[in-house]
């Protein structure tokens, strides 16, 4: 494959299951190069939508393709694709070689590929432990190794994070960022906002099938806030005219449009005190409650706020 950076796109998916609708007109599009995030409640349609873009499921209507191409007709489609679902299960009895040795057999990758993966992966001392002894942090390094055999460009992982303590989340947000580094695209479910916000770039926001925002985070978050507490927030408020600044206490001021130092620097021109200065950003979980709760349902209404 010439050109190896390979853009999902999913446009006018529906997928219906009887009389449920568990994808309904969803569109977007991950970018190579990037980890991005994939959220909304549970039973938003995230792990439909993963498994008709792995050929596990076809769509009632729209496409789901990779690099432009159905997961079906891709050329070399383990190699293109690794993708970790939640349910993903080992054999008690197996190892993590074993493990990685039967997939790697069933994908035809080359043995030595179980090697570099268990280092890879930090599962080298574990490699020739029984798959039941492992913890939830070792399983699901086991699935990425598992999804990794095939070298892919493009990876779908369904709730990498689950059951992940704060060194694991640490490990695996460096991880992904280091295969996103390379160019690969690397699309990361989750119904938990704040593990998304450590580990993606960007983010895909869908609830009852249908997309409710995409883009990177700040975007979506809208600018900072600075608080100001201020004994001259009189004359700090006439000295910001021109900025929306409004008072937020007899001693305090929130400006909005300008950064920290920005505002520290020019109460520093006017000769004012300062004794506290903060900058807040909307609250990723209230943005979330916000667009889940059905005030938003358009990505025009979440970024023009
Ligand atoms: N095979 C199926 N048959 C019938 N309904 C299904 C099937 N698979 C999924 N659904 C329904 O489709 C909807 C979307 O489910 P899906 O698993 O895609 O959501 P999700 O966002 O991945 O949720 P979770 O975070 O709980 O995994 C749900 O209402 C679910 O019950």
């Amino acid at each position: 494959m010439t050109d190896d950076r390979l853009p999902i796109e999913v446009s006018h998916l529906t997928k219906r299951f009887g009389a449920v609708t568990a994808v309904h007109d969803l569109s977007f599009t991950v970018e190579p190069g990037h980890v991005t995030g994939f959220l909304g409640p549970n039973g938003a349609g995230k792990t439909t939508t993963m498994r008709i873009l792995t050929g596990l499921m076809s769509p009632t209507a729209g496409t789901a393709t990779i690099g432009g191409l159905a997961y079906r007709r891709l050329p070399q489609p383990s190699r293109t694709v690794g993708a970790v679902f939640d349910t993903t299960a080992f054999h008690p009895g197996h190892t993590a070689r074993d493990h990685l040795r039967v997939y790697a057999a069933m994908g035809a990758h080359p043995d030595r590929r179980v090697d570099d993966l268990l280092d890879l992966l930090g599962l080298a001392p574990a490699a020739d432990r029984r798959t039941r002894t492992f913890s939830t942090g070792m399983r699901q390094r086991l699935n990425l190794a598992t999804a990794l055999l095939g070298d892919p460009r493009v990876l779908l992982l369904d709730e990498p994070s689950n059951g992940l303590d704060p060194e694991g989340m640490s490990w695996l947000r460096q991880f992904l960022r280091d295969l996103a580094g390379d160019g690969r695209t690397v699309l990361v479910s989750s119904h938990v906002l704040s593990e998304l916000e450590i580990l993606a770039d960007n983010v895909v926001v869908i609830r009852h099938g249908r997309l409710l925002a995409a883009g990177p985070w700040a975007q979506l978050t809208g600018p900072p806030t600075v608080v100001v507490r201020s004994p001259d927030a009189d004359a700090l408020h006439t000295a910001l005219a021109g900025t929306h600044a409004e008072r937020d206490g007899p001693d305090r001021l929130r400006i909005h449009g300008l950064d920290a130092p920005a505002v520290a620097e020019l109460a520093a021109r006017h000769r004012l005190r300062v004794h506290e200065l903060t900058t807040e950003r909307t609250g990723l979980e209230q943005l979330f409650l916000r667009l889940t709760a059905g005030e938003a349902t358009t990505a025009e209404q979440v970024t023009t706020r």
